[in-house]
């Protein structure tokens, strides 16, 4: 992990920090093959990096997103039900110190409106749905060209088309009130351990820290917020597709800080109907296959059962082989 796309994070543990600034990323460079050896690298080792990205252009877009986050958590509870799906943990949802709205196919601007219209039907809101789908757009931007990457780094590009139109985006805007005035470390759990589902999540937290993610050997890392970056992290579909290749990371939130938290991720998510099944070409000898093919929303629904949350891994007692 020592070569020059790679930010120093801290002193004492070399934590992955991946520099996506440079405005010349494109595929088939020099550079493009470097940063592609380095995502490749971390998310083998660490399931997640910090793609920094040179923002200082949207620092105003940035500051949108958390005022309109303000705004939309504070609207009384029977409004934020409206926001439903009938996908688990798609919606509106809620319990101890965290609540949580989500807007499905987040990449699509009439579908962000609908979302806004259907919460906050004042006038002038076409403004924050715009800006709105203009920060989803440019996650899904990142989403894509990590994913490009990871496609090209197991020689499995040729199926990238098809992956990419295999998912849609969901949105969600996480609101984390400030735990109570103890020392009960219970109380302080804003999310509990676990690893997320999908393909690819990105991740952004304002101001306010509490996101910790395990490392392999169950040491909790926990990772500063930071304006100019997002974190990016190995979903279980994207493990179970790749073979077990890449890692797919437990992780947390703390609310260490006595001081309401924030924050969003972009989640790509495979498409209902679709088969997760790791091509031939990233199973061999020394790589047998672990998964069996399945679909999305089963293992979904199964995580959602009963069985399923008492689990300590959804994706081995779902399919592994
Ligand atoms: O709020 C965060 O930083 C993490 C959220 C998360 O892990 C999730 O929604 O899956
Ligand atoms: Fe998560």
């Amino acid at each position: 992990m020592d070569s020059d796309s790679l930010l120093p994070l801290s002193e004492s543990l070399q934590l992955p920090v991946i520099d996506f600034s440079d405005q010349n990323l494109t595929p088939g460079t020099s550079k493009w093959d470097k940063v592609k050896a380095d995502v490749r690298k971390a998310l083998e080792d660490y399931g997640w990096f910090q793609a920094y990205v040179d923002k200082m252009s949207n620092i105003e877009l940035d500051k949108s997103v958390y005022e309109a986050m303000e705004k939309l958590f504070d609207l009384p509870v029977q409004t934020k039900q409206r926001n439903v799906s009938s996908k688990p943990f798609h919606g509106y949802l809620s319990h101890n110190l965290y609540q949580s709205l989500g807007i499905e196919d987040a990449n699509v601007a009439e579908k962000v409106n609908d979302f806004i219209q259907l919460l906050w039907p004042d006038h002038g809101n076409k403004s924050i749905s715009e800006m709105m789908h203009k920060f989803s757009t440019q996650l899904v931007e990142l989403d894509v060209m990590v994913r490009k990457m990871i496609m090209e780094s197991f020689g499995v590009e040729k199926y990238l088309d098809e992956h990419l139109n295999s998912t849609n985006y969901l949105f969600r805007m996480m609101k984390y009130t400030a735990p109570p005035d103890d020392d009960v470390e219970e109380t302080k759990l804003g999310l509990r351990s676990h690893t997320d589902k999908n393909i690819i999540t990105i991740l952004h937290q304002y101001e306010v820290d509490g996101l910790e993610i395990m490392t392999k050997d169950g040491k909790w890392i926990k990772v500063k917020p930071s304006q100019n970056s997002f974190i990016i992290m190995v979903g279980d579909s994207l493990c179970a597709l790749l073979n077990g290749r890449l890692y797919s990371p437990y992780h947390r939130v703390m609310m260490v800080a006595k001081k309401t938290r924030y924050s969003t991720a972009m989640f790509s998510v495979p498409k209902s109907g679709v088969v997760i099944d790791s091509p031939e070409e990233v199973v061999d000898e020394e790589h047998p296959r672990m998964f069996k093919p399945f679909e999305y929303m089963d293992f979904l629904n199964f995580f959602h059962s009963e069985a399923g949350r008492r689990v300590e891994s959804t994706l081995h007692a779902f399919c592994a082989l």
